[in-house]
Order: structure tokens, then C-alpha cells, then sequence
């Protein structure tokens, strides 16, 4: 019931899905690279600032504000904006009669869940700000997902798929796939980057449900570009970026230009993602990573540019508080292998010492109990002592405490550099400390 209910809020909000078409919304899913695929592609596309009048821009999650998840033009909208459009939606969904014959469970002044409340405002945003080219990365899988009312987009791509979200999308790669390859639509191309063969096959049928022909994408089409977001693997994505932003420039009748390409691709900022920040003597490399394909990418990134370093002290602060965290670790250790921390911190996701969360940042999927008892992390701490029994390890309760113990080594190290890995919500948290927002 998803998609059905999904376009019941719609119209309880004041649209139809086809009021989306004139958006031209490019679609993106897949288990790893959507957001960077998404960065690329609208940096890309603001080169063309003559012809796009305004680049709208959803996805998730968000690493310091909520409003980081509908850009207009790349920026988060402002807050008087957001506060405004999310009344908006608000009102309507408590005043608008429900479809109570169809919809019995969608009672009179609902309100949806948090994502789809989110996609809902982004729509509402969208159209009334005159956007006029829209991208959208799927929250989960793509078949289901509440982005995949869009009824027309001017051209839909599938990232590296991986396995997540199991619960929802299933165990394998071709169930994943098949999720995935629900974005797929008639009239609009179809692309991905290359998969495995089972992933490929499920992909091509899924192309073919709605009479595409699926293009594999060049992989090489990037590669001689600079790249604004670091990373050997973000050369897969730039590559998707560029055959999805031909395709809809040919849409939409743009000549396209291969140094507005370029320019873009170079330009392109995304944080979180394989960031470098220098402050005084600390180096923090910073990832977002949570699944086995990207912490062996994101591990790749650190041990390709610190391994001719030799910093005084290495230091990893990670945590991973959902999925099968000890298995990352080591997964980690084992990639990173033979460079060695001399100091692991492991950290909730809780942004102050005061135990408060920053105010965008509250989790409510974590257990405050399993927070307080610092379970996953004690966890952690004894299967790194199996790993790396000379790393001196430290459980910590915050990440502001987790900052402040990272500086009190370089008051007494010197030069240190500092992985940050394992979780997006961890690297926003991070981000919020590091940049003193203190909210
Ligand atoms: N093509 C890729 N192959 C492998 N790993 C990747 C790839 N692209 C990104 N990653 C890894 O995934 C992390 C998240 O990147 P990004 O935000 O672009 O992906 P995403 O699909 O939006 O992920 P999420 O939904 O988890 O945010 C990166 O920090 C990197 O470690």
C-alpha cells in the first residue's frame, strides 16, 4: 500500500503525481553512491544556470540540519522557507477530507511518517519555488520508496548495489536489485553503473517491464576529470552523473558542454563523504561508510592517502550503532592493514558531553538503554583487542567528549590523524562539534 497511500497524501496536500512532470526529475536509487551521484549531477547541471532557471534537490539523510535534504540551487533551503512549506503541508493534511472509503486506515488530519512527510514537503517546495529541474535520491530501495510516485522523469540510475536494508529489500542481490529497478519507467532511459551478473539480469527484466532498454553506463567517462568529492570509487558515480545529466539535457532540448561538465564535476562539494578538514595539528579524514562495500571503500580512500604518511599518532574514532558493527570493524582493520592506530575511540552517536543530541540530529531508532549501557561500543572495544591488541582503546559516551579527547592527544602527540568512519549519523554529529553549532 506505499505508493497507493503515498499518492493519497499527495492529494490530501493539493496534487497528483503528474503535477511533478513539470519538475523534470532525474531518479536515483541504488545501496552505495546515490547522494555523491546526486552531487555530481547537480553541480553539473547548475553550469547550465542560463537554460535551469532553479535545480531543486532532495536527499537523505542529513548530516547537521534537516534542511540539508531539499537544496534549491544546492543550498538547504532557509529555515523561514522550510518553516513555512512544512505549515503548509501540515494544515493541509489536517483539514483535507480522507478518502475513508479507500484509505480506512488514513484517518482526517493523519500526518505520515518522517520520510514521507519530508518528500512531501520537498514536492510542495519544489513547485511552488518555480524549480524546473528536480533530482531525487530514493530513500530505500525504489519500488516502494514514497519518491517513486514520480510518474515521469526525464531519466532514472541505479548506483553500486550492495546488500542493506535487508529487512525491507530482502537478503539478496536480486531481490535488492529488483527494489531498486522499480524506479525504472516508461518513456525515460534507463541506466546503471556495472553490476554483478544476477544484480544486471534483474535490472535489464525490470528496464524491460517498462519497454527501456537498460544502458550500462561507460565507467571510464570520468576518468580523466578532477573530481570535487575524493575517492577512487566516486569515479563510478561522476560517470553515472554525466549519462544521466546528458540524457535530461537532451530532454530538455540544452546542448550539452563537456566543460560545463568538467567545471562541474570539479566543483562538486558533498561532506561527509571522504572529506579532508585540517584543524591546527589534527587531521580528520571523515566517511560516512556503514556497509561492508563502502567502509572497504572508504578504508581504501584513508590507505591510499595517509600510507606515505607518518604522522606522530593514527587514531580511529568510529562507531556503528544499527548494523553488524563488530563485522565492520574488522572488516575495517583487515582493509587498513598494515597501517595501525595507535589510539580507537569508539563513540555513540550522541552529539554532548551533557548527553543531549544536536536538535536535527535526535534519534529515536536508537535504544536509549543500549546508548546508556554503551553496549555496541564495549562490544566493539573487545573485538578490536582481538584484532590489535597494542591500539590503547577508549569507550566513550559522546562525540564532543570523543573531540575533546582527540585534542588533549595532539596537545601532547603533535601532528595526529584522526579516521572517522562507520556512520553517516556519527560523521554529522562530528561535523556539528567540529563546527562549534552549538544547538
Ligand atoms: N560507487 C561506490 N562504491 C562503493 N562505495 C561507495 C560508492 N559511492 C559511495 N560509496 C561509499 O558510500 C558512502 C556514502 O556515499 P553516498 O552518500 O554517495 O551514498 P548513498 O548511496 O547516498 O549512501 P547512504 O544512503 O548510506 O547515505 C561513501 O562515504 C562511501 O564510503
Amino acid at each position: 500500500m506505499a505508493i497507493p497511500e503515498m499518492i493519497e497524501w499527495t492529494r490530501r496536500i493539493g496534487y497528483k503525481p503528474s503535477d511533478f512532470n513539470k519538475l523534470n526529475i532525474i531518479h536515483v536509487t541504488g545501496t552505495k553512491g546515490k547522494g555523491s551521484t546526486c552531487a555530481f549531477t547537480q553541480s553539473i547541471l547548475s553550469q547550465y544556470s542560463n537554460k535551469i532557471n532553479k535545480i531543486g534537490l532532495y536527499t537523505s539523510p542529513h548530516l547537521k540540519s534537516v534542511r540539508e535534504r531539499i537544496r534549491i540551487n544546492g543550498q538547504p533551503i532557509a529555515e523561514e522557507l522550510f518553516t513555512k512549506y512544512f505549515f503548509e503541508v501540515w494544515d493541509n493534511l489536517s483539514s483535507t477530507e480522507s478518502n475513508a472509503s479507500k484509505f480506512p486506515q488514513m484517518d482526517k488530519g493523519m500526518k505520515p511518517a518522517y520520510f514521507k512527510y519530508l518528500t512531501l514537503l520537498s514536492f510542495h517546495v519544489f513547485v511552488k519555488e518555480g524549480v524546473d529541474t528536480a533530482i531525487y535520491e530514493v530513500g530505500v530501495g525504489g519500488e516502494y520508496d514514497s519518491t517513486n510516485i514520480i510518474e515521469s522523469p526525464t531519466v532514472t540510475g541505479v548506483t553500486a548495489l550492495g546488500i542493506d536494508h535487508t529487512f525491507m529489500l530482502g537478503n539478496t542481490i536480486d531481490e535488492i536489485a529488483w527494489n531498486k529497478g522499480g524506479i525504472y519507467k516508461h518513456g525515460s532511459k534507463a541506466f546503471s553503473v556495472n553490476q554483478p551478473i544476477d544484480a544486471l539480469k534483474v535490472l535489464q527484466n525490470r528496464a524491460l517491464e517498462k519497454d527501456e532498454i537498460l544502458t550500462i553506463i561507460d565507467e571510464s567517462l570520468a576518468k580523466d576529470y578532477e573530481l570535487g568529492i575524493s575517492g577512487d570509487f566516486q569515479r563510478q558515480n561522476a560517470a553515472l552523473a554525466i549519462a544521466l545529466t546528458n540524457e535530461h539535457l537532451k530532454k530538455l532540448n540544452v546542448e550539452i558542454d563537456e566543460f560545463k561538465t568538467i567545471k562541474g564535476l570539479k566543483e562538486t562539494f558533498w561532506p561527509g563523504r571522504c572529506q579532508t578538514i585540517k584543524k591546527n595539528n589534527i587531521t580528520y579524514y571523515i566517511d560516512g561508510a556503514h556497509t561492508k562495500e563502502s567502509v572497504d571503500a572508504s578504508s581504501n580512500w584513508y590507505k591510499s592517502i595517509t600510507f606515505d604518511k607518518h604522522p606522530q599518532t593514527r587514531v580511529l574514532l568510529f562507531n556503528q550503532q544499527t548494523r553488524d558493527a563488530t563485522a565492520l570493524v574488522s572488516r575495517l582493520y583487515n582493509q587498513i592493514n598494515p597501517i595501525k592506530f595507535d589510539h580507537v575511540i569508539f563513540t555513540t552517536n550522541v552529539t554532548w558531553s551533557s548527553g543531549n543530541y544536536s536538535v536535527d540530529l535526535i534519534s529515536i531508532n536508537t535504544s536509549k538503554d543500549a546508548v546508556d549501557k554503551l553496549q555496541v561500543q564495549t562490544e566493539l572495544s573487545n573485538e578490536w583487542n582481538k584484532l590489535d591488541s597494542n591500539s590503547k582503546r577508549y569507550v566513550l559516551h559522546d562525540i564532543e567528549s570523543s573531540i575533546n579527547l582527540i585534542e588533549s592527544l595532539s596537545a601532547k602527540y603533535g601532528e595526529i590523524e584522526v579516521f572517522v568512519c562507520g556512520s553517516l549519523h556519527l560523521v554529522g554529529g562530528f561535523l556539528v562539534v567540529l563546527d562549534g553549532d552549538k544547538n
